[in-house]
């Protein structure tokens, strides 16, 4: 069964005091005292690499802005020119057999629970955001991203497979056509693209510029009743996620099966290769 954000759904007060989590966390969540909005930002250097760490964060970062009555979430990151690389790798490289397993879950914990959150959520993207960066981003409900930078779900060019709920977000954002077309060519748009096909909503100049739009989207449901506007929201996303809580242990097992395939290991070998010389140059 799906879950039901009950919590979510009290009318939201102004929050009174500014709250900060756990610095020894890879996420730190801050709420405006004013707007009572909540910014979770995303802090592994070098390149915010979603690892099990992460991912455990921001699903916790998400729980806490779900349960302290916050009236929105906005996803952004402490690096500069990076929003996420998206998946770290590493962690489906020659993988562990138990981590391997426990990082896949995660993900899917992730995405029900931003994917799915009952606050309205934005994401303010400064930076890169390939793959898994894309899928945080484009679960979102509105994008505001700087210039100069790319974004896209580029799975086919490392040789895997976006899985099934990857793609029911892309398409839950850009046309059919557009959608399948990108997906099989792993194309990485430029932020002028991205804007001109519709996967991200507005361009800011500054970090500061694109957390203020995203702030002035989340106020645009200031005076829509709480209650309509979350089941409204729950409605319209309840068959993707509906999917996925159903086939979760299949879409694991599919992935498993997938990622110790010998050719893919050898191909995200030959990928991380090519990264690694890149940073060295
Ligand atoms: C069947 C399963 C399907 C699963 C779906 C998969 C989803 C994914 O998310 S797969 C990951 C896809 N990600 C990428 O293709 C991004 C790769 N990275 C880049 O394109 C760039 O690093 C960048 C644009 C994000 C940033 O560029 P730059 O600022 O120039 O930084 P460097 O390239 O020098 O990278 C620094 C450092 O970080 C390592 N690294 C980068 N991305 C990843 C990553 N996704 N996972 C692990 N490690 C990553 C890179 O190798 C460098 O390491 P060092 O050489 O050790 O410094």
């Amino acid at each position: 069964m799906m879950r039901t954000k009950l919590l979510s759904l009290v009318p939201r007060a102004t929050v009174a005091c500014r709250h900060m989590s756990s610095a020894t966390k890879l996420t730190t969540v801050e709420v405006n005292d004013k707007t009572g909005i909540a910014t979770l930002t995303m802090n592994r250097p070098p390149v915010n690499g979603l690892n099990l760490e992460l991912l455990r964060d921001l699903q916790q970062s998400i729980e806490e802005i779900e349960g302290n009555k916050s009236c929105g979430l906005i996803l952004t990151s402490s690096n500069p020119t990076i929003f996420s690389a998206g998946l770290d790798i590493l962690e489906m490289y020659k993988p562990d057999k138990e981590r391997i397993r426990a990082f896949w879950t995660q993900l899917q914990d992730v995405w029900l629970a931003l994917y799915g959150s009952s606050v309205p959520t934005a994401a303010a993207i400064n930076g890169h955001s390939p793959a898994g960066g894309c899928l945080l981003a484009a679960s979102c409900e509105y994008r505001v991203m700087l210039p100069k930078f790319t974004i896209g779900l580029n799975e086919t060019q490392l040789g895997i497979v976006a899985p099934q709920w990857f793609m029911s977000t892309y398409l839950s954002i850009l046309p059919r056509r557009e959608a399948e077309r990108s997906l099989n060519q792993g194309r990485m748009f430029t932020t002028e693209e991205a804007l001109r096909v519709g996967l991200v909503d507005e361009i800011a100049s500054s970090k500061e510029e694109a957390l203020a739009k995203c702030a002035d989207f989340i106020a645009t449901f200031a005076k829509v009743n709480p209650l309509a506007r979350s089941l409204t929201k729950q409605q319209f996303r309840s068959a993707d996620l509906q999917q996925l809580e159903n086939e979760r242990v299949q879409d694991l097992e599919k992935f498993l099966f997938f990622i110790n395939q010998p050719a893919v290991q050898k191909g995200l070998g030959i990928y991380l290769e090519s990264l690694k010389k890149k940073s060295k140059n």
